[in-house]
């Protein structure tokens, strides 16, 4: 079997339900551990208005028995935010819309969802035109799934395992899932589905950070948080993915950070890394010290300890990575020899340092001048641990067993979120796991 692995980017700024709702509709079906397939599917599944509109051509997909065990990711580090976003003294261009925003928006079509064109056996629910017209006013935020596939294995190539997914454009793909009817015949059932993109097994790390990462990063100056995750079962190359993408991303912010505009004010680029595991927050660049996580009195959560350093050399930020990889709780699993076991956050804030005059006191005491931060913007790269299906443990050991049971547990709470969400329900239960509770925001108009 081939194995896929989704990048998901998220724009920050004001957000939608609605946008968090399309995007729970596209990743809930995304579940490829074999079980979890749809039983048969007639048609494509596209996320898009155009597919929408086939009422109940693809309704198979979206009965709650074919979503799989763990579904959707939706993620939002305001969650980390002990800052509000800088709001003046900026000196930029005009604030730019998503980079995942087409240009030109056809008014009555294309990428929105509307209510008529919902199949029955969703229970999406129906967006009115007029919050689409709102949506579109507001810019709101920008979501863009990818899907990377990736190549056979050196296990699956021995066993001569059968290529599972065949890519055929820059947006869609087939999905092949083995099958046995109750005469016990082999049978093979297709499913189809359409992406944002979709990078076959020969696109490069470069490529996928082209498509994915590069063109938010010039609005990361401009008042924005974004992230990116990768989400996918074990195995399926969310590490191989998420790990060359920040490195990227510093090179092409700390050349930004060179340029007059921003120099002049003062712009810093800083990192921090850390992980959840076994449902307690460690920092990967602080001797995995173990980080407590409070809401303070606005309901923002804060990581208390958690820490950054000031970066503005890429070298620097290499040696930063790879020391937070080191750090990282990795085992293995039937389906990965050096399994990641837990979700890694890394984050990239750009905040402009401003020269602040201290109380008179502190100035008679030490009679300088003493520096103060903003937070601009901020980029979050989270490498979530792979989802398990029960075969992938069978030769596991105990510890990894539990290690599996937490982390599915946390995808799984991830998935009740949105679920709640998406029946726009008034309680979200972020609590189910600590990887909620610490993305609690991204729930939260
Ligand atoms: N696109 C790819 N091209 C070549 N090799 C890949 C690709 N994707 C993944 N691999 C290889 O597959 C193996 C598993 O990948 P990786 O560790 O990234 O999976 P993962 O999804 O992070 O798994 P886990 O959730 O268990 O941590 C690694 O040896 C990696 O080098």
């Amino acid at each position: 079997m081939k194995d896929i692995c989704f990048v998901f980017m998220q724009g920050y700024g004001p957000q939608s339900v609605e946008e968090k709702q399309r995007l729970y509709m596209l990743l809930r079906n995304l579940n490829f551990n074999g079980e979890s397939l749809p039983a048969s599917v007639s048609e494509p599944y596209t996320p898009t208005a155009q597919k929408f509109g086939s009422g109940t051509s693809a309704e198979g997909l979206y009965s709650p028995e074919l979503r799989g065990e763990l579904g959707a990711g939706l993620l939002d580090l305001h969650a980390m935010d002990d800052t509000g976003l800088l709001s003046e003294d900026v000196d930029s261009e005009p604030f730019e819309p998503s980079p995942f925003m087409p240009k030109e928006i056809d008014d009555d079509e294309d990428d929105m969802i509307t209510g008529s064109q919902l199949g029955p056996a969703d229970n999406y629910n129906a967006v009115t035109s007029e919050k689409e017209i709102s949506t579109r006013e507001n810019n709101v935020a920008k979501i863009k799934v990818v899907v990377r596939k990736r190549p056979l294995n050196r296990k699956e190539l021995s066993r001569k395992e059968d290529d599972a997914v065949a890519v055929h454009d820059s947006s869609s793909l087939t999905v092949y899932e083995p099958k046995l009817k109750v005469d016990l015949t082999a049978y093979v059932e297709q499913h189809e589905f359409c992406f944002d993109a979709v990078l076959d097994e020969d696109v490069s790390n470069d490529e996928v950070y082209r498509e994915t990462v590069e063109r938010i990063i010039p609005i990361i100056f401009q008042r924005t948080k974004a992230t990116c995750f990768a989400y996918g079962q074990t195995g399926s190359g969310k590490t191989y993915t998420m790990q060359p993408l920040p490195l990227r991303a510093a090179q092409d912010m700390i050349r930004l950070l060179q340029q007059p505009v921003y120099r002049n004010q003062n712009f810093k680029l800083w990192l921090s890394y850390f992980e959840i595991y076994g449902g307690k927050l460690y920092d990967l660049l602080s001797d995995r010290r173990h980080l407590l996580m409070r809401e303070d009195g606005k309901k923002q959560v804060c990581i208390v300890g958690l820490q950054e350093f000031e970066v503005s050399d890429v070298q620097v930020v290499r040696e930063y990575i790879e020391r937070g990889n080191a750090a990282r709780s990795t085992g293995s699993t039937g389906a990965n020899e050096e399994s990641s076991r837990s979700h890694a956050i890394l984050q990239l804030a750009v905040k402009k340092h401003i020269i602040v005059t201290e109380t008179r006191r502190q100035r008679d005491r030490d009679a300088n001048e003493a520096k103060n931060t903003k937070a601009v913007g901020k980029i979050s790269f989270i490498d979530l641990a792979g989802s398990e299906r029960g075969a992938d443990t069978t030769d596991n050991d105990r510890q990894t067993r539990i290690e599996g049971a937490e982390i599915n547990k946390s995808l799984l709470a991830l998935k009740e979120c949105i679920r709640a969400l998406d029946n726009d329900q008034i309680h979200i239960p972020f609590r189910g796991s600590k990887l909620t509770e610490v993305l609690r925001d991204s729930f939260v108009v």
